[in-house]
């Protein structure tokens, strides 16, 4: 691609001095963003990506203007409105809105999760370059701070994207040997139990137990060649990148929280799992068996029926989909899509305070279960906690359950999974289930690794 051009009139310009931010929006060649990403180590420590499941959209910033930690959905709510009336869109004939990117924390009030670093608390980025890959085409919006040199400094941003198109693609260095360590098993096996006698006892229903799994190199992990491999990988997934200075939390998850439309509030009840089988005839046996076993049907219609009940306020009218087989490279779930029209006046960010923590995460009753996490477990971070983006225009946007993932440094990592526990629970059931959800970035990282047991 020859270097861009931006194009500013007088008029365009003086436009632009009442307003904080000002957007220019430039059509990219075809080719796939996986190709940019995979170019951007000039932009590390602060990339942030999102890659819809079933291919409808590519996000992914670079850049950062300003960061945000700290964060619930109603902070990010109040930052979004505040956002949304200080830019300006210059582009001749009209151009993308800007977006907020990255992931809240699964609960502000948890214990510390210390080794999240910057990224414990929520990491919300709003980047200078957003590059959108969409079926119909690719685009990058730029976002500068309007002073007395915003041209200038427009064309610096589009000289940026035309040196990370032109940079050569490195050659992906072979993936790191991984040496693994579940970490406390003992203590959450005992867990698991207590939870059950709890539950027996009537203090809840369900409560979703999460462990660690801590992960070394003595070489480097690389996030977005971890990503690329997800994408190779994990079908059915959203990829998903949040990237700080000091962390990287990288994940594959079949998850959706919420997606709103102009119109629609998309969501999905995903749980009760089984592993994936060696042949077709033993997949769908198994999977038959995952539909017909009590105890998943259980945890499940905890989950679809709290997820109608907290999505309806929203909606004109809840549909709730079709009970189905979601099914990854290593796991199958069940799983209903459930969706409405959007109820006049209601707001995305409002819609993932109701829904987060669902019981696919938390608990039932949630409030009960997220005091027995507090009390029981080591803060989760960004781990299973709603990741994404959000328009700067319309209220649009779509944020995922952050699953199947870990949070790196460049030597270290810790990998989570986590489990609905319910009366019929059993610690040694629960503990293989949970093996079976790090695998898939255990596959991400890395060809080889072993396992010790803590
Ligand atoms: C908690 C995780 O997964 C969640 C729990 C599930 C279950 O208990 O069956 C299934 C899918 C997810 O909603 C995880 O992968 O870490």
């Amino acid at each position: 691609m020859n270097n861009v051009k931006i194009s500013l009139t007088p008029a365009a310009l003086k436009r632009a001095a009442s307003f904080t931010y000002a957007a220019y929006t430039i059509s990219l060649p075809a080719g796939s963003l996986g190709d940019l990403v995979a170019r951007s180590a000039a932009y590390a420590g602060g990339r942030v990506v999102f890659a819809a499941a079933d291919q409808s959209l590519t996000l992914f910033g670079a850049k950062p203007l300003r960061v945000w930690q700290d964060l619930t959905p109603a902070r990010l709510r109040q930052i979004q409105q505040e956002l949304q009336v200080q830019w300006v869109d210059l582009t001749p004939g009209g151009g993308a809105a800007p977006c907020l990117m990255g992931g809240l924390p699964f609960d502000l009030a948890g214990q510390p999760a210390k080794f999240w670093a910057d990224l414990a608390t929520g990491y919300v980025i709003l980047p200078q370059l957003l590059f959108k890959q969409t079926p119909t085409g690719k685009t990058v919006t730029l976002l500068a701070p309007v002073s007395a040199h915003l041209a200038a400094d427009l064309q610096e941003l589009a000289d940026q994207v035309s040196a990370l198109m032109a940079a050569d693609r490195p050659v992906p260095a072979a993936p790191p040997a991984v040496t693994g360590t579940e970490l406390a098993v003992a203590d959450w096996m005992k867990l698991v139990d207590r939870s059950v006698a709890a539950i027996q006892a009537g203090q809840l229903r369900k409560v979703v137990l999460a462990r660690q799994l801590a992960v070394t190199t003595g070489a480097h992990f690389d996030p977005v060649a971890i990503l690329h491999r997800l994408a190779a990988q994990q079908v059915n997934t959203y990829r998903f990148l949040v990237e700080s200075p000091q962390r990287a939390f990288v994940g594959a998850t079949p998850e959706r929280l919420v997606k709103a439309t102009a119109t629609e509030y998309l969501t999905a009840s995903v749980a009760g799992s089984a592993p994936r089988g060696a042949t077709p005839a033993a997949d769908q046996q198994l999977g038959a068996a995952l539909l017909a076993d009590p105890k998943n049907q259980a945890e499940h219609q905890i989950v679809v029926q709290r997820i109608a009940k907290l999505l309806a306020p929203y909606t004109t009218a809840v549909t709730i989909g079709a009970r189905q087989l979601l099914k990854n490279r290593d796991i199958q779930h069940i799983y209903h899509p459930l969706a409405g029209p959007r109820q006049a006046g209601s707001h995305l960010l409002d819609v993932v305070a109701a829904l987060h923590p669902t019981p696919a995460l938390g608990g039932e009753p949630r409030a009960a279960a997220l005091a027995w996490l507090r009390e029981h477990e080591a803060g989760r971070g960004l781990y299973g906690a709603p990741v994404g983006w959000l328009s700067l225009g319309a209220d649009e946007g779509e944020f995922v359950v952050g699953l199947r993932s870990g949070v790196f440094s460049a030597q270290a990592g810790r990998l989570y999974a986590g489990c609905g526990i319910v009366a019929a629970s059993h610690a040694a059931t629960e503990r293989a289930e949970t093996r079976l959800k790090f695998q898939p970035m255990l596959r991400g990282i890395s060809d080889s690794w072993t396992i010790k047991r803590n």
